[in-house]
């Protein structure tokens, strides 16, 4: 069985930074264009997917991207048989008995929503191997899904005209993913989605976490801050301050130097995340910690 998901609009927060990217995507998604959201990983990306999907309004379909993905998680598969027998003794004299035993097959994510026109979120996408996305070229591009000859039904299936996809990955030099098919690439729009403004973080950790304006720019300016001091270009700032801002918030711990537990919390949630490994990562942060009064 597959599970089909709704978008939940509220918990999106939308600002100028956040309009401007939906804009372009939901354009090129009315054209019927696949897209593909690329960017560091806690950017958004996911959020951004779901919330578009939302917009084009169809059911939505999610699929995430694994090393260990088969192509027949992503069209369907032979699952056990179905049976029918007919025994026909209508003239006494003549038992006829006809048995057709067929394997039964169930559709995967990809081919169900290309059969019923929903919208596809395949999530970080290439971590799955490149050849089980094969079959995506041909439903992008000649809208047909090619099915294994095996499977008890037709061989092709005709992609809907609402059929959407929505890509999103981190970059290829993230460790365990795959590098992107040209082909593949081809046929999709690729956004780059890179770290939001500072708005657009304090926004989302007002609305979400339910932190004050000030302390919330005080924690993005913090956390900013570190990254540039180790050069840390990988993971943006947005999920280590939902992180710090929610433990804050839960536990009344201000954000401040000053405050031991907030000090504690800050190096935590960020050496591992962000630092370096040399013991100079740890003074800087004690040192930017300073200065938050
Ligand atoms: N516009 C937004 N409104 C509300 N919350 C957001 C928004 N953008 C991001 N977030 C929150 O930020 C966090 C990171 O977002 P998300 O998981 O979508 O990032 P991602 O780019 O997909 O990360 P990854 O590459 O690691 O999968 C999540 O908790 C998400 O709820």
């Amino acid at each position: 069985m597959t599970t089909v998901l709704h978008a939940n609009p509220r918990q999106f927060i939308s600002t100028d930074f956040t309009k401007q990217i939906v804009r372009r995507a939901l354009r090129y998604l009315q054209s019927g264009f696949a897209i593909h959201l690329r960017g560091p990983a806690g950017t958004g990306k996911t959020t951004l997917a779901m919330h578009l999907a939302g917009l084009v309004g169809r059911p939505m379909v999610l699929i995430y991207g694994d090393e260990d993905l088969r192509s027949s998680q992503l069209v369907g598969s032979n699952s056990g048989y179905s049976r029918k027998k007919v025994v026909d003794n209508y003239i006494h004299s003549v038992l006829k008995v006809e048995d057709d035993l067929r394997q039964s097959w169930t559709d995967s994510r990809l081919t169900l929503a290309a059969k019923e026109g929903f919208t596809l979120i395949y999530d970080e996408f290439n971590r799955s191997r490149p050849e089980v996305n094969n079959v995506l070229l041909s439903a992008l591009e000649e809208k047909l899904i090619v099915l294994p000859p095996d499977s008890s039904q037709t061989e092709y299936v005709r992609v809907h005209p609402l059929f959407r996809a929505i890509f999103t990955s981190n970059p290829d030099e993230y460790a365990g993913v795959h590098p992107t098919q040209d082909a593949l690439l081809d046929r999709m729009i690729t956004i780059n989605i890179g770290e939001a403004d500072v708005e657009t973080e304090k926004q989302i950790l007002v609305n979400r976490v339910g932190l004050d304006r000030t302390q919330a720019l005080k924690l993005i300016n913090l956390i900013r801050g570190y990254r540039r001091q180790v050069e840390c270009s990988k993971a943006s700032s947005l999920r280590a301050c939902l992180l710090i801002g929610k433990i804050c918030h839960e536990h009344e711990i201000p954000v401040s130097g000053k405050h031991e537990d907030f000090r504690d919390l800050c190096f935590d949630v960020l050496i591992s995340r962000y630092g370096n490994g040399e013991p100079e990562s740890e003074l800087g942060l004690a040192k930017l910690l300073d200065q938050i009064p």
